[in-house]
């Protein structure tokens, strides 16, 4: 029975590949001869390589052509690392450059979330969603942060009295996890020092084209966009879509069971919590905008600085609105946040000096086992360290745009419909802005450091109106995670850590980063 499953799915996924390869060359002859020299770029030739290694993968053809190349598939593609360009498409020019070139196919509402609105709808849903980020609500959210970051260290304790490895992806992920659960699904989530807790198991599980085991999405996706949004939206075989069915099914489920809580509570004039979701709730009011902070609204508005006025942009969100913004924490914030902060764990244990330096500011910073908000803006040395940990492991690989209308920048005109791909690991070790990029220092971004740089060569979290609108969240919850832990355990590499004391940790990439094997330190109590 099983066999014969496997067999007519290796049937099925066979005769596909020969539909989308026929179809590709017969395009490929009839119609497509466009070339970029005429647009004064070099073209390059598109390789698998750097599909499936998009960390190094598009750094490397640029090292072959310069700080811009074009590349044709059955779109243009123009992969830029040219900080005038940059500027252009990130800021000066944003107008010309509002979408995201379309994102793979999908039923889940999270088609309905930043990452994937375009135009009018996104810069609408945008300016509504600013201010539930804002620093007067973080701070709120920062007393749910603070509970689980101990629950982190206390956990990582037990390792230590254990002397038990610390697999600290998955202590990463179960915080993080809890987090968002609490945060933004109105869950009381608490599985750190667990195993399988639906949440985390289905947070994994949403965003399939980072399995390993579904290149063949990823590839039908990137090289032909238009046969897997077909397959997904007409026929509607989620199989091709690009997040999981079960998965996106129990996060619907979950919020909407968690909304209709608490209207029934706010019915009963009941004192609601200050979360996301609350948050997320309140845009959906229409006297949303009445309740905004001074603070809010110019922040409201920065987002959608430099684009024509519209009257519709204060409209309040729809409920498919609200949960795609919900489900878009899961795909955007759960493997990055974990992932840094996993990362974090790992340089903590490799550079030990930086990691005293940490402990010593931490030391005399923090005042209780329970720092203030405000205390953890003053850790500048740690965010120092944060910062340089992301520029050596930024979670995503590349950021993209489409531009609107064809445009001359310079020497470059980039074509009406042209992907801009936005190699951020290639800027982030370019020798240029970072001399002996491999280097592991803090110091590079010490304010002194950072003023002499173009703000340009530090994207790890974007630029301009699109710009992370997790960023700040990110931010407190590994500052909280590393003042509760740093404070009580001493990380350290040895000859059972994976990897070990003296060698270097390798990467899968498909978008997002993910090291091969996962990360295995040592901790040490610090009493
Ligand atoms: C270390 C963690 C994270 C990294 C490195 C990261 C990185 C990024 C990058 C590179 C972009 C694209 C920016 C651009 O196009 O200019 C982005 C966008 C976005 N991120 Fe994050 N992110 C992280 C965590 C989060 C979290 C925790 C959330 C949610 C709470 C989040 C929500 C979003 C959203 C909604 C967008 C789309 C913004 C827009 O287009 O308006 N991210 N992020």
């Amino acid at each position: 029975m099983v066999e014969a499953e496997v067999q007519s799915n290796a049937f099925f996924y066979a005769t596909i590949a020969a539909v989308t390869v026929v179809a590709y060359v017969v395009y490929k002859r009839l119609v497509d001869n466009e070339n970029w020299e005429k647009y004064g770029v070099k073209h390059g030739n598109l390789s698998v390589t750097y599909i499936t290694r998009l960390r190094d993968g598009f750094g490397q053809l640029l090292k072959e052509h310069g700080d811009t190349v074009g590349l044709k598939n059955m779109q243009m593609m123009l992969v830029t690392k040219d900080l005038q360009i940059l500027r252009e498409v990130f800021v000066k020019d944003f107008s010309n450059f509002i979408d995201r070139p379309r994102g793979p196919a999908t039923l889940s509402h999270v088609e309905r979330s930043l990452i994937f609105l375009k135009g009018q709808d996104w810069r609408r849903v945008r300016h509504i969603v600013t201010p539930a980020y804002s620093t007067g609500k973080l701070k709120h959210i920062y007393k749910i942060i603070d509970e689980r970051a101990k629950k982190l260290a206390q956990v990582l304790e037990d390792f230590a009295r254990k002397d038990k490895l610390v697999p600290v992806k998955l202590n990463a992920g179960q915080f993080t996890g809890e987090v968002i659960a609490r945060s933004a699904f109105g869950l009381s989530s608490d599985c750190q020092g667990g195993e399988n807790d639906e949440f985390i198991h289905y947070c994994q599980k949403f965003f399939k084209l980072q399995s390993k085991n579904l290149n063949f999405l990823l590839i039908l996706f990137m090289v032909f966009p238009n046969v897997q949004k077909f397959l997904v939206k007409t026929f509607k075989w989620r199989i091709f879509d690009a997040f999981d069915e079960t998965a996106d099914n129990y996060f619907t489920s979950t919020l909407r069971k968690s909304i209709q809580v608490r209207q029934e509570a706010e019915g009963r004039g009941e004192k609601l919590p200050s979360d996301l979701l609350q948050n997320f709730i309140n845009a959906r009011k229409p006297e949303h905008k009445e309740e905004r902070t001074k603070e809010e609204e110019a922040e409201a508005k920065l987002a959608c600085s430099g684009l024509p006025s519209d009257t519709q942009l204060d409209k309040a969100m729809s409920e498919e609105e609200l949960l795609g913004q919900s489900l878009i924490i899961i795909f955007a914030g759960f493997e990055t946040a974990s992932g840094v902060l996993a990362t974090c764990f790992y340089t903590l244990a490799k550079y030990p000096e930086y990691q005293e330096k940490v402990y010593e500011e931490l030391k005399s910073v923090l005042n209780s086992d329970s720092p203030s908000y405000e205390e953890l803006a003053q850790l500048t040395y740690t965010e120092q360290f944060i910062n340089e940990t992301l520029r050596l492991y930024p979670p995503s690989s590349m950021i993209s745009r489409q531009a609107a209308e064809t445009k001359t920048y310079g020497s470059v005109t980039i074509p009406k419909g042209a992907a801009v791909l936005i190699p951020i690991f290639s800027i982030l070790t370019d020798p240029r802005y970072y001399p002996d990029p491999e280097r592991f220092d803090p110091d590079r971004f010490s304010e002194e450091n950072r003023a002499g740089r173009d703000p340009m060569t530090f994207i790890p979290f974007g630029y301009g109106p699109h710009l992370c609108i997790g960023m700040r969240l990110v931010y407190l919850q590994l500052k909280s995670a590393l003042a509760q832990t740093v404070r009580r355990v001493r990380f350290e590499l040895n000859d059972r850590t994976e990897p070990k004391l003296g060698s270097e940790p390798t990467f899968r990439d498909l978008g997002l980063l993910i090291p091969d094997k996962p990360f295995l330190v040592s901790v040490k109590p610090r009493n």
